[in-house]
């Protein structure tokens, strides 16, 4: 069966992956288009590599341009998807790429965003425990941040296997294109090239309460994570060093076990060879999360690295594979797994 979808948001970075994606998906096809400001431009000004999109005439972003779809997927700034979902019928799929409806607890919400809570929808991370079944049939899906994604991936089947005590360190590489488009004077050029700058130390990144959200969820017990995200010269790509104490006595065979036991059935996440790290150039333009761990026996410590595309399995393919699920599809349905080397 085919489902139409529309796309609000679709002159910014996560807005463009989704339509990349969306233009060979075997069960969707591409409808109505929106914009902020850029509304009445075409596409093509914003998305040239979207070659068969190239004529498309953005909307403003209302809720009746967005109706008589079955999808509507939103990559929108923070804040700006809930007013538009309760327009939205009950029986449309709405994906949202923004984050007003990952967190479960309203006062992290308030803490980090500043804002009333508008809710909590199903969690679009299907490899979490109890993510599918959440996910299927739903017609609300809460795609999370793409620190969130690496982090959640690269730590959990670690503190569920009950192999590490629950306090994680987590520093994150990530390139610009987790910004968004909008000019903001941290991306210029001449700030971002030759140099890596942390941001968000000591707890600050609104990122921090998702990835504790999920990292408890799965341990069972409250998880502390010292979360450092570290902006590099490169424009999409995370890679993420997770570490955690080891529980006396467990060795690299073991957390490697653990870990090929908890992903052997997932599509899109994969165990590399021993001896082989993950890199961002592995990832790009694939939804595929990779991931390698040790254990670092003199310092007593889990290491667990991943690499994933911020915009791929990040953003807009976590969302549409989120979609598949909603909708009954195939999870891997037009779902690029290869990334693009060198
Ligand atoms: N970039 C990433 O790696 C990730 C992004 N996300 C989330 O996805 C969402 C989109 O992010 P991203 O694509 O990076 O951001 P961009 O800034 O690149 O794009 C934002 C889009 O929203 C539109 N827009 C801006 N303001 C309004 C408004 N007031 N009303 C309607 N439309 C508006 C813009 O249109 P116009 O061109 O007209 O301004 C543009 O299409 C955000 O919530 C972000 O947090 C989630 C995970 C990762
Ligand atoms: C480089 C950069 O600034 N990255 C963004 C990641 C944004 C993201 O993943 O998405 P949400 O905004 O939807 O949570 C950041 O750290 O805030």
């Amino acid at each position: 069966m085919g489902y139409t979808a529309a796309v609000a948001g679709a002159s910014g970075y996560a807005g463009g992956e989704l339509l990349r994606i969306l233009l060979a998906h075997p069960s969707i096809e591409i409808g109505t288009l929106t914009a902020g400001g850029n509304a009445g431009s075409r596409l093509g000004e914003h998305q040239p590599h979207l070659l068969p999109l190239a004529d498309r005439v953005l909307a403003e972003t209302t809720a009746d341009a967005l109706a008589g779809h079955d999808i509507v997927f939103l990559a929108l700034p923070h804040g700006q998807s809930g007013p538009i979902a309760e327009q939205l019928g009950e029986n449309v799929l709405v994906v949202d790429c923004g984050a007003d409806f990952r967190l479960t607890d309203p006062a992290a919400w308030e803490q980090f965003y500043g804002s009333p809570h508008a809710g909590t929808w199903p969690y679009g991370l299907p490899e979490l425990p109890g993510a599918r079944e959440a996910l299927t049939g739903t017609r609300r899906v809460a795609v999370p941040g793409c620190h969130v994604t690496a982090a959640t991936l690269a730590m959990f089947p670690g503190l569920a296997a009950g192999l590490v005590h629950p306090e994680a360190v987590v520093v994150a590489v990530t390139g610009t294109s987790g910004a968004g488009k909008a000019p903001k004077p941290h991306l210029l050029g001449s700030e971002v090239m030759g140099s890596a700058a942390p941001y968000g130390v000591g707890g600050g990144h609104r990122h921090n309460p998702e990835i504790v959200q999920n990292l408890s969820g799965a341990a069972g017990e409250p998880v502390t994570v010292n979360f450092t995200p570290v902006l590099a010269p490169m424009p999409r790509g995370i890679l993420t060093t997770c570490s955690a104490p080891i529980r006396s006595g467990i060795t690299t065979e073991q957390v490697r076990d653990a870990y090929q036991r908890r992903i052997s059935d997932e599509p899109f996440v994969r165990l590399l060879p021993e001896g082989t790290w993950p890199t961002t150039a592995m990832t790009l333009g694939a939804n595929a999360t990779l991931l390698q761990v040790t254990v670092d026996e003199a310092a007593g410590r889990l290491v667990a690295i991943a690499a994933l595309d911020n915009l791929t399995k990040g953003t807009a393919g976590g969302a549409v594979q989120s979609a598949n699920i909603a909708l009954g599809l195939s999870e891997t349905a037009g779902l690029p797994v290869a990334g693009v080397a060198p």
